[in-house]
């Protein structure tokens, strides 16, 4: 558990808002004024100190420069300084102000208070003292600007003494390590919901099923399954990072009134781009030029190893939804001819706008094109729909790329055909199973690129997944309108 967590599991419900940078600030309010909200704010602070005592900090920040008062700011600097000491001890103290409603407390590393502060120092057991430096307090008042505004007050942790009310709960696989939430987007969840991992909510299970009213799910993880949402009374929504929902049984999870929700414009940019990336690295055989420039068997370049152009060839693709028709206005700037084949044909004027032509049969979309992409979502009708047959349909001087789920192409037909030169070759960026199993023939081949699931795997793309996410599941929470809901068939 790092710091903070343990902090503010020890705070459990009194915590508002947490940055996690540099120093602590409680604040809260009072009915009180005078000597009861001194009284109060002294409370407040013992418990907040004792909740602090023992912790050393593990990061060190300076305050924020933006007060103006040159004693004040003198009082800051001091305190700053001391700051920036990695491992100091973390002090407390604060102040009432008198005939104010706020009730403010803040900690800071340090081992003495600070000259020029003119709160009550609060001196605590273990050689902490505090302060509340009168600049922060003031800063900390504009409850507004602390909530709207974190990054303005980035060395300033602001934990509410008294609570209003707690943050739903989102349960989560973990935080970092192979299969866990990236610490970036574990600090955005952190703005609007209470995290739970998976070991928590296991170890202390009956406590936190009470909590959860969410689950983030990131790489299919974790698994939601029938024992989970019988575990889960509070559960309202799964917020799904991606588009394909493949791995959710959405009828199961209806069943229990949890909703389902989707990431479809985060991952269209990047997913488009990987599909462009895999038919321009397969025409012009990228992956195995590479190898030979960088052999230490390589003595010349032979003239004759040749690709082919993706420039006006005739790309088809099987799938023309969002991600679809991002890969069709980029395949447009190549000049290529364009097919489609979708359950609905698009407007004209979608259609005029990318100069792309409907296949009603799949079969013509085949027969046609240089290059086939598969861009659509693994549905229980669609399984294996690239078999044999299909694949016999295609020119040999064919290549065909899959960017939606590995299970969409009979893998065994594949091997075959691209051992057969049955096409030319194959681009995948999705296999079944995730990784293929060492031994794979398809992992023997020549005329094959194999990349590790990484439609979304850009800086972006998880971030604006995490947003898309965080947007769905709150709308389910509170009520309004989901932007991104998925239906049982
Ligand atoms: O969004 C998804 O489901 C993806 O797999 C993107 O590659």
């Amino acid at each position: 558990m790092s710091f903070l967590e343990n902090l503010v599991s020890k705070l459990r419900g009194e915590v508002r808002f947490i940055s996690d940078k540099g120093t602590l600030v409680s604040y809260g309010l009072t009915e009180a004024s005078g000597d009861q909200a001194e009284k109060q704010a002294r409370a407040t602070l013992c418990q907040f100190s004792a909740a602090c005592r023992g912790f050393l900090w593990k990061r060190s920040e300076a305050l924020p420069d933006t007060y103006t008062s040159s004693r004040q700011n003198q009082a800051e600097k001091e305190l700053s300084k001391r700051v920036q000491q990695p491992g100091a001890e973390v002090s407390a103290g604060g102040r009432a102000p008198a005939g104010r409603k706020e009730l403010h407390a803040a900690v800071g590393p340090g081992t003495e208070a600070a000259e020029g502060n003119r709160g009550c120092a609060l001196r605590v057991p273990g050689n902490c003292s505090g302060l509340l430096p009168p600049g922060a307090a003031r800063f900390i008042c504009k409850e507004n600007i602390v909530r709207k505004e974190p990054l303005q007050i980035n060395s300033l942790v602001v934990i509410e003494a008294m609570s209003e009310k707690e943050l739903p709960g989102l349960l989560i696989l973990d935080i970092g390590g192979t299969y866990g939430v990236q610490e970036n987007i574990v600090a955005l969840l952190k703005k609007h919901f209470c995290l739970i991992t998976m070991k928590e909510f296991l170890e202390n299970k009956k406590e936190m099923s009470k909590k959860i009213q969410s689950v983030f799910v990131s790489e299919c993880r974790p698994t939601v399954d029938q024992e989970l949402l019988e575990s889960l009374p509070n559960l309202k929504v799964i917020g799904n990072s991606g588009v394909g929902v493949d791995h959710l049984n959405l009828k199961m999870i209806s069943n229990f009134g949890v909703k389902v929700t989707n990431t479809p414009h985060a991952v269209a940019d990047s997913t488009a781009d990987i599909g462009m990336a895999l038919m321009l690295a397969s025409a012009r055989r990228l992956v195995e030029g590479s190898q030979i420039a960088i052999s230490p068997h390589t003595k010349y370049f032979a003239v004759d190893w040749l690709g082919v152009e993706v420039t006006r060839a005739t790309l088809g693709i099987i799938g023309m939804g969002r991600i679809g028709y991002k890969v069709a206005q980029r395949a447009r700037a190549f000049e290529m001819k364009i097919l489609y084949h979708n359950r609905k044909q698009r407007r004209k004027e979608e259609e005029q706008a990318v100069g792309a032509h409907y296949c009603e049969k799949m079969e013509d979309l085949l027969q046609q094109s240089d290059f086939v992409m598969l861009v659509v979502n693994l549905t229980p009708e669609n399984h294996k729909m690239i078999g044999k047959k299909e694949l016999g349909l295609m020119k040999p001087t064919a290549t065909l790329i899959n960017i939606g789920r590995g299970a969409l192409i009979d893998q065994d037909a594949l091997v075959e055909a691209l051992q057969n030169n049955v096409i030319r070759a194959a681009a995948l960026d999705v296999t079944y199973p995730e990784p293929l199993p060492r031994d794979h023939p398809l992992l023997k081949l020549n005329n094959i690129i194999i990349t590790p699931h990484i439609g979304t795997a850009t800086v972006q793309a998880i971030q604006m997944m995490a947003e898309e996410a965080i947007a769905n599941m709150l709308a389910v929470l509170n009520g309004q309108p989901i932007p991104s809901e998925v239906f049982p068939k």
